[in-house]
């Protein structure tokens, strides 16, 4: 797949490498609901975003809305607990992410959902990740962002505690948790502006998706 990078977003480290997450800063959303965020945690993310354009083998979905068949605005990529991951630094990520939130969390982050979006015509729609166990249990999902910045946006389901909306840059980490996926609801928003490619890692625990 030909997609390129601008050169504003150029980080060019050699080595694909995660920073500590002691930096990493929680915000409380409200109704049980939490995020992690550390900006520019992986160096190295030209690197790692360039091989996964090349190397992942990118599904086009579609969905029937209103009895109609629509492409889904991304490209998809998913690993189960068992399959390799498509790139070696992946792993590097999820086992820092499995040392940092593991107790907290009480299992491992397994699973490994890719998306792509190829500019601002793809998104995601509100929803929150209750294909599993997160529609009843807490639970964290942790996203690294790679290529062009994204804004996240957050609303809560019931009415009160106020909607966020963070930007996801290049290396950037956000993880949801506590109550996130089923109190609240996020969404990438499409956009008019002309921005380049994005990629999504998401990492989730067995049976939450
Ligand atoms: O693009 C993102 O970071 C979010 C993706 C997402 O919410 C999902 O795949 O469930
Ligand atoms: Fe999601």
């Amino acid at each position: 797949m030909a997609l390129h990078l601008q050169t504003s977003l150029f980080d060019q480290a050699d080595e694909i490498t995660v920073r500590p997450l002691d930096g990493v800063r929680r915000e409380q959303l409200g109704d049980g609901a939490w995020i992690d965020v550390l900006p520019q945690w992986l160096q190295g993310a030209d690197a790692l975003f360039e091989a996964l354009v090349r190397d992942v083998a990118w599904r086009a979905e579609e969905r029937v809305m209103y009895e109609r068949v629509v492409a889904v605005p991304r490209l998809l990529a998913f690993f189960g607990r068992r399959d390799p991951l498509p790139h070696p630094a992946l792993e590097t990520v999820r086992t820092a992410l499995g040392a940092h939130y593991g107790a907290e969390l009480g299992e491992p982050f397994t699973t490994a959902g890719l998306c792509l979006y190829r500019d601002g015509r793809d998104g995601v729609a509100w929803h929150g990740d209750t294909g599993g166990r997160g529609s009843t249990e807490d639970t964290m999902v942790a996203i690294l962002s790679l290529g062009a910045p994204r804004h996240l946006t957050l609303r809560p389901r019931r009415p009160g505690p106020v909607p966020v909306r963070r930007p996801l840059g290049h290396g950037d980490l956000i993880v949801m948790g506590g109550s996130c996926q089923r109190t609240w609801e996020h969404a990438v928003p499409k956009t008019a502006r002309a921005v380049g490619p994005r990629i999504s890692v998401q990492f989730r625990p067995d049976g939450v998706r």
